[in-house]
């Protein structure tokens, strides 16, 4: 089996940090160690739950975490993290549909449990996944950082380490809006959805274990004020500092503005 190259490993309070020379390195080194952990729970308890990201970085990660084998998927509850308000799940720009080509359709987990885009009642569909979600305690969660420094769809605007809901409606910044456009999801600003369903940081942070993932240098800026700064919801993932098993995993480009790379 291929063994991916860490260049440095450090903690930065609780989170620790994991650097790779690229984002192949780092797609497979994340994926081996879920792979693993995941080999063990299910060792322990006969279902594991995870909670899913999307984004482009994580598809060489979940990509090479399907190929390594090893895991039964049979056994795995999924669930994800965010959904853009009033899409449809056949919609190519849904997270739902990129969840079902690139995960589900592959592995077959013994269940998906989707946020449905179009619900015709958006606040009951909240209640719905909070429900859900309350019920069967995640053991493991995916997280990529936007360039703001969003988890889910958590937004600088309205993050809150104290939310009362476990998902809720929020409005998209347009800055996040612009960068689906500039990755091809949608053909204008006017086509991206202005809200979105996010599960809330209180949510994520139950999870047992957080791996979240950043590479390129678009997310160099960030992850230095993320680690190096204050942790505060202006840059709502710098909360996984207080997380006790949180991991983040950075290429070269990602970790390049860190003081002490
Ligand atoms: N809502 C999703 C996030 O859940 C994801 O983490 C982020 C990062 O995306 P990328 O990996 O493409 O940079 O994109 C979107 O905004």
């Amino acid at each position: 089996m291929l063994v991916s190259n860490l260049l440095k490993s450090q903690s930065v309070d609780h989170l620790s940090v994991n650097v790779y020379s690229s984002e192949f390195e780092l797609a497979l080194g994340a994926a081996q160690i879920v792979r693993e952990y995941l080999m063990n729970i299910l060792d322990q308890q006969t279902e594991a739950r995870i909670l899913l990201a999307t984004g482009n970085t994580q598809i060489q990660f979940l990509d090479a975490l399907i190929a390594l084998g090893g895991v039964d998927w049979s056994r795995l509850v999924l669930f994800h993290l965010d959904e853009y308000l009033g899409i449809k799940a056949e919609n190519t720009a849904s997270f739902c549909y990129y969840l079902r080509e690139r995960v589900e359709k592959k592995v077959k987990p013994k269940q998906f449990h989707y946020i449905k885009g179009d619900a015709t009642e958006p606040l009951t569909e909240c209640d719905r996944y909070a429900n859900l979600l309350k019920t069967q305690p995640i053991d493991l969660c995916f997280l990529g950082i936007g360039q703001n420094g969003h988890i889910a769809f958590n937004e600088p605007s309205v993050a809150n380490f104290n939310d009362p809901h476990w998902v809720k409606l929020v409005k998209l910044e347009e800055s996040t809006q612009q960068i689906q456009v500039k990755q091809g999801y949608f053909p204008n600003l006017d086509a991206v959805p202005q809200y979105a369903y996010t599960v809330t940081i209180p949510t994520i942070l139950s999870s047992k274990k957080i791996i979240c993932l950043a590479s390129g240098i678009n997310k160099a800026g960030i992850v230095k004020t993320a680690l190096e700064e204050e942790i505060t919801v202006s840059y709502p993932v710098s909360i996984l500092r207080r997380h006790q098993n949180a991991h983040l995993f950075l290429d070269a480009h990602s970790a390049s503005l860190l003081q002490n790379r």
